[in-house]
C-alpha cells in the first residue's frame, strides 16, 4: 500500500484490492458458522492501520473488545417533582468481537438507553446502577474511547462523500502518517462502506441536491470505522431506509464484526433478511429483559415459552407483536368503535392479552437456561481481565486539528449560499439604500443630525442583520458537538478555525459595503477616516458573530437563538448613546454598566468622532459662524472627544476576543458543568422526593396503628 501511494489511482486502487481482499476473508469466515466469533482476528489491514498508525503499537496481546454488563439499572428523574421512571431494570448481557448484537424492543422500550448506558452516554437526569465492562474491567468510554452513530446524520452537507471522510482522516490520524496512507484509509473506507459510486457527490443540504438517505447512513458510519475502532455503537442505523439499503447497511455491518468489532445496534422493525444477519438478539419490553441469546434462537425460545412464530410470519415481527403492548390498546379500541371482529385462531396472542404474553415471557426468560447461561457468561468475562481499551480519540495534533478545521469550514462557508454570499448580498443592498437615502451628506446645519443618524443605523441595523447566519451556526454546533462526543477533535480547535475561516468573508462583507456607503455618503474624507470606518464596521459585525456563535453553543435551537440574540442587541442599541443621549442614560444599570458592556456604544462613539472631529458645519443661520465638530461632539452627542477614537476601536477589537473566549467558555460548560448541575438537581429532587415519601409515611403510621388499636379495643368492650 506504501508503494501505491506514490500516485492517486494506484493508490486507490490498493485500497480497493485491500478491501476486496479483506471482505473476501470476511465473508469466508462467515461462512463457518461462528467461525468468526471463535477467532475474532483483524484482518491485515484493520490489523496494520489500527495497531501501528493509531499509535497503539505498545499495545500486547488481543486488542478486541468484549463488553459485558450485569444488573444494569437506568432511572431517569422526571420534571422538577422528583419522580423517577426506571427505564432499565436489571439488564445483564454480554457482546463479543466478532459479532453483531441487535437491540431490539417496541417504541420506549429503553433500546437508546441501553445503549446509551453501554457508551457512557447518558443524560444528565438518568442515574445508573450496575457495572460495565470492557475487557473485564470497569468502562470508561466516555469522549471517543468507542465509535457511536447517532440517529441524525449531521453532516456538512456542502462537501463530497470524499472530502468528508478525508477531512475527517486528517482530523484523526497522527501528523507523521504519509499523506498517501491516509489517502488509501480514506479510499479503503469508502469501498468497505460502497459508497465508490457517490465518492464525488456532495451530501447535500437546503440548496444542494445530494446523496441518498441509505448513503447518508453509511457516511456516518464510514467516519466513525476510519479509526478502526474495536467496539462500535449505533443507534437505529437502518430507521428511515427502504429494504434493500437496510440490508445493505447491516451486511456492512456485519462485515465489519467479522473483522475483530464488536458491534451493537438498536434496531427498530428489521425485515427477515435483516434479522438472519445479526449474531445476538437482546430483547427488551418495558426496560426489562425479554430474551438475550443467540438471534437464530429466538424463535425456539418463543415456541417453549408458548409463543410459536406462526408459519409466514416474520421472526422479528412475531417478538415485537409478542411484547408490544400497545396492541391492547389498539385492539379495545377497534373492538369498542365495532370496526373489526376478531376470529379465532389458534394464536395464543389472541387468547390473552399482550401484557400478560409479555409477563410471562419476562418471567420464563428468567428461569430460563438463556439467564443462566448469560449470567455465567458475563462472570467469566467479568474474570478475564483484558487489554485496556481507551485510545480512541484524535491522534493528529492540535495544529493539524486547527487547520484542517480551518480549511473544511472555509470550503463550507464558500460553498454554502446561505452563509455568506447572500448575507453579502443584502449588505450591499441595504448599503445602496443607506447611501442613496444619506447620498452626499455634505456638512450643512442639518447634516449635523444625518450623519449621527446614519452611523446609529449602520452600526445598529447593519451588524444586526449578521443574526442572519444563526442557523448556520446552529448547523456548525450540531456537527461540532457529533464529533466531540466522539472525540474527533477538542474544544480549542474548533473555536479558533471557527474565528479564522470566517474572517475572510466579514472582510470582504464589511469592507465591500462599508466602502460603498463611505463613497456615497460621503463621510469624512481621508484615507485614515475611511480605515477607521470599515475596521470599526468589521470589528461590530465580528462581535456580533461571536455573539451569536457563543448563544449558538448553549441554545442549539435556531427560532430561540434569534430571539434571544435579537433581545441582547436591542438592549445593546438603546443604550449605545443616539436613542437616548449617553448623560441622559439613567445611571444605575443602563449606564453602568450596560451601556459600557454594549459594543455599539463603542462604535458610535467612536464613528461620531471620526466622522465630526475636524469638519465645520454651518449654523441655523448662513449669517452666523460655523460650528467647529468638536462642539458637536461635545455639546449635542455629549461625546468626550479627549478620548482617542483608536481606543474605541481598541475596545471593539478587545470585545472580539472576550466573546470568543465566552463561546469557548460555554461549551466547555455545557459540555461539563451542565450535566453535573443538571444530574446534582435531579439527585437533589429524587433525594427530597423520598424524604417526603418518607415523613408522610412516618405520620400516616401512629394515626392508622391508632386507628387499628382502637378498632380493637372497641372489638373488645361490645363482643
Ligand atoms: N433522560 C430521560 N429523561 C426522561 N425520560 C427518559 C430519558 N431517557 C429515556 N427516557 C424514557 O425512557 C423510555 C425509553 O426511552 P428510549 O429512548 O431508550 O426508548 P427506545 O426503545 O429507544 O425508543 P424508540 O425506539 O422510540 O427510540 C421512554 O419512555 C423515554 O421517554
Amino acid at each position: 500500500m506504501r508503494k501505491a501511494g506514490a500516485n492517486g489511482a494506484g493508490m486507490r486502487e490498493a485500497a480497493v484490492a485491500a478491501v476486496a481482499a479483506e471482505l473476501e476473508d470476511a465473508g469466508g469466515k462467515a461462512a463457518g458458522a461462528g467461525a468468526a466469533a471463535a477467532a475474532p482476528a483483524l484482518s491485515p489491514l484493520s490489523e496494520t492501520l489500527w495497531r501501528d498508525r493509531a499509535g497503539l503499537a505498545l499495545l500486547d496481546g488481543d486488542v478486541s473488545a468484549r463488553l459485558a454488563w450485569r444488573d444494569l439499572t437506568v432511572t431517569v428523574a422526571l420534571g422538577s417533582s422528583g419522580d423517577t421512571q426506571a427505564v432499565l431494570q436489571g439488564l445483564t448481557g454480554h457482546a463479543e468481537p466478532g459479532t453483531i448484537t441487535a437491540l431490539m424492543g417496541p417504541s420506549g422500550s429503553g433500546k437508546s438507553t441501553l445503549l446509551d448506558a453501554l457508551a457512557g452516554r447518558l443524560a444528565a437526569n438518568a442515574f445508573l446502577s450496575g457495572t460495565v465492562l470492557l475487557n473485564g474491567r470497569k468502562a470508561n468510554l466516555s469522549f471517543g474511547a468507542a465509535a457511536y452513530v447517532t440517529q441524525d446524520d449531521t453532516l456538512i452537507g456542502t462537501l463530497t462523500v470524499r472530502e468528508t471522510i478525508s477531512y475527517s482522516a486528517r482530523l484523526r490520524l497522527p501528523d507523521n502518517m504519509p499523506r498517501e496512507e491516509k489517502q488509501a484509509l480514506v479510499e479503503g473506507t469508502i469501498v468497505e462502506m460502497g459508497l465508490q459510486d457517490c465518492a464525488d457527490t456532495v451530501i447535500g443540504n437546503w440548496h444542494l441536491r445530494g446523496i441518498s438517505g441509505g448513503e447518508k447512513r453509511r457516511v456516518s458510519i464510514a467516519l466513525e470505522i476510519l479509526m478502526r475502532p474495536r467496539l462500535l455503537f449505533l443507534d437505529e442505523p437502518t430507521s428511515g431506509l427502504d429494504s434493500a439499503s437496510a440490508f445493505f447497511v447491516t451486511q456492512t455491518l456485519r462485515g465489519l464484526a467479522r473483522d475483530g468489532r464488536t458491534v451493537i445496534a438498536s434496531v427498530h422493525q428489521p425485515s427477515s433478511e435483516v434479522f438472519e444477519l445479526f449474531d445476538s438478539l437482546y430483547l427488551l419490553s418495558g426496560g426489562k429483559t425479554v430474551y438475550f441469546g443467540k438471534a437464530s434462537e429466538a424463535c425456539e425460545f418463543f415456541a417453549q415459552a408458548g409463543f410459536p412464530c406462526p408459519p409466514l410470519r416474520n421472526p422479528s415481527d412475531h417478538f415485537l407483536r409478542c411484547v408490544n403492548s400497545d396492541f391492547d390498546k389498539v385492539k379495545a379500541t377497534l373492538k369498542g368503535s365495532m370496526k373489526t371482529k376478531f376470529e379465532r385462531t389458534d394464536d395464543p396472542l389472541e387468547r390473552i392479552t399482550t401484557s400478560e404474553a409479555m409477563r410471562r415471557l419476562i418471567s420464563y426468560y428468567q428461569h430460563s437456561q438463556y439467564y443462566i447461561n448469560a449470567q455465567q457468561k458475563v462472570d467469566e468475562m467479568a474474570r478475564v481481565k483484558g487489554t485496556v481499551l481507551n485510545a480512541g480519540g484524535s491522534q493528529a495534533s492540535f495544529a493539524m486539528q486547527t487547520y484542517t478545521l480551518t480549511k473544511r469550514s472555509f470550503s463550507n462557508m464558500s460553498r454554502d449560499f446561505g452563509y455568506y454570499w447572500l448575507r453579502l448580498i443584502i449588505y450591499i443592498v441595504v448599503t445602496i439604500c443607506i447611501g442613496t437615502i444619506y447620498l452626499n451628506v455634505g456638512t450643512g446645519y442639518s447634516s449635523i443630525l444625518a450623519r449621527g443618524a446614519c452611523a446609529s443605523f449602520i452600526f445598529g441595523f447593519v451588524t444586526f442583520m449578521s443574526i442572519g447566519g444563526f442557523p448556520s451556526f446552529v448547523e456548525d454546533m450540531k456537527v461540532f458537538q457529533r464529533e466531540r462526543l466522539n472525540g474527533h477533535y477538542g474544544v480549542l480547535p474548533f473555536v479558533i478555525s471557527n474565528t479564522l475561516s470566517a474572517m475572510p468573508f466579514l472582510i470582504l462583507i464589511t469592507f465591500a459595503s462599508g466602502t460603498l456607503c463611505y463613497l456615497m455618503v460621503r463621510l469624512h474624507p481621508g484615507f485614515m477616516h475611511y480605515l477607521f470606518f470599515v475596521l470599526c464596521l468589521y470589528a461590530s459585525v465580528t462581535v456580533v458573530e461571536s455573539l451569536m456563535m457563543a448563544i449558538a453553543s448553549m441554545i442549539p435551537n435556531f427560532l430561540m437563538g434569534i430571539i434571544i440574540g435579537a433581545g441582547i442587541q436591542g438592549i445593546f442599541m438603546l443604550v449605545s448613546g443616539f436613542f437616548r443621549l449617553p448623560h441622559d442614560i439613567p445611571k444605575p444599570f443602563w449606564r453602568y454598566p450596560m451601556s459600557y458592556i454594549s459594543f455599539h456604544y463603542w462604535a458610535l462613539q467612536g464613528q461620531y468622532q471620526n466622522d465630526l472631529k475636524g469638519l465645520m458645519f454651518n449654523n441655523q443661520d448662513d449669517e452666523l459662524p460655523k460650528i467647529p465638530g468638536d462642539y458637536i461632539l461635545e455639546n449635542v452627542f455629549q461625546i468626550n472627544v479627549n478620548r482617542s477614537k483608536w481606543l474605541d476601536l481598541s475596545v471593539l477589537f478587545s470585545m472580539i476576543i472576550i466573546y470568543r473566549l465566552l463561546f469557548f467558555i460555554m461549551i466547555k460548560i455545557s459540555e461539563d458543568v451542565t450535566p453535573w448541575v443538571r444530574g446534582y438537581i435531579a439527585r437533589r429532587r429524587v433525594q427530597n422526593r423520598r424524604q417526603r415519601r418518607a415523613e408522610l409515611a412516618a405520620v400516616r403510621s401512629p394515626s392508622l396503628r391508632g386507628y387499628v388499636v382502637d378498632a380493637a379495643i372497641l372489638t373488645a368492650d361490645h363482643p
